[in-house]
C-alpha cells in the first residue's frame, strides 16, 4: 500500500515513523505536532507520502520543507473523530486533484481548521460547535477562507 497521505496526530506519526518509543495515548495525542516535526519529514521521506500532522499547528510536508496551518481552536480535540473527519476532507480534496495531492492537503486541513473556528463563534461548548462546525462547513466560501487563513512556511 502507497498512501498519497497519511494525517495523524503528533503521537500517531512519531509511533510511525519510529523516531520515538514514548508512550501514545491510543487515538488522543500526548505530543504536540511541533514535536512531530522530524517524525514527519523522516516519515515522508521513507514512505513517499505527503504527511499531514494534526494539532495546535497543523503540518504539511513531504520530507523537505513544511507548511504550518494556524487556523482553528482548541475545542475542535473536544470532539471525537474530528480527526477522522479531517482526514476524510483530505482525502476529498485529493480525490479532485490527485497530481497536486500536497497542494489539496495543504488547502483541506485550514478549510477544516476555518470552518471550526466560524462554528465557535456561534458555540457554546463541544456539542453545539459539532453542529455549528459542520454548518460552517457547508456554508464556506472563498471570502470567508482568504480573510481568515493563516498559513506559514516551517
Ligand atoms: N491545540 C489545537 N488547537 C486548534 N485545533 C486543534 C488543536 N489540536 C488539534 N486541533 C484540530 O482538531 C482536529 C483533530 O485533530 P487531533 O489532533 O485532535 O486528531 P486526533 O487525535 O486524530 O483526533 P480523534 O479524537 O478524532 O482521533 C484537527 O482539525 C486539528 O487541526
Ligand atoms: C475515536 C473515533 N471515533 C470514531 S472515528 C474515531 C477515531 C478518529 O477520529
Amino acid at each position: 500500500m502507497r498512501p498519497s497521505v497519511i494525517r495523524g496526530n503528533g503521537s500517531e506519526i512519531i509511533a510511525l515513523s519510529k523516531a520515538s518509543v514514548g508512550a501514545t495515548k491510543g487515538v488522543d495525542s500526548f505530543h504536540e505536532s511541533m514535536d512531530a516535526m522530524e517524525a514527519a519529514k523522516t516519515l515522508a521521506q521513507s514512505s513517499g507520502a505527503i504527511i499531514a500532522v494534526s494539532g495546535a499547528v497543523d503540518i504539511i510536508t513531504y520530507g523537505h520543507q513544511g507548511v504550518g496551518a494556524r487556523n482553528g481552536v482548541p475545542m475542535m480535540q473536544k470532539i471525537t473523530a474530528t480527526g477522522c473527519a479531517v482526514t476524510a476532507l483530505v482525502a476529498a480534496f485529493v480525490a479532485v486533484d490527485p497530481l497536486h495531492a500536497l497542494e489539496a492537503t495543504a488547502s483541506a486541513l485550514p478549510i477544516f481548521r476555518i470552518a471550526g473556528e466560524m462554528g465557535m463563534d456561534m458555540a457554546n461548548g463541544p456539542a453545539s460547535l459539532r453542529m455549528h462546525f459542520i454548518d460552517s462547513l457547508y456554508n464556506l466560501d472563498q471570502a470567508s477562507v482568504s480573510s481568515r487563513l493563516k498559513i506559514t512556511s516551517l
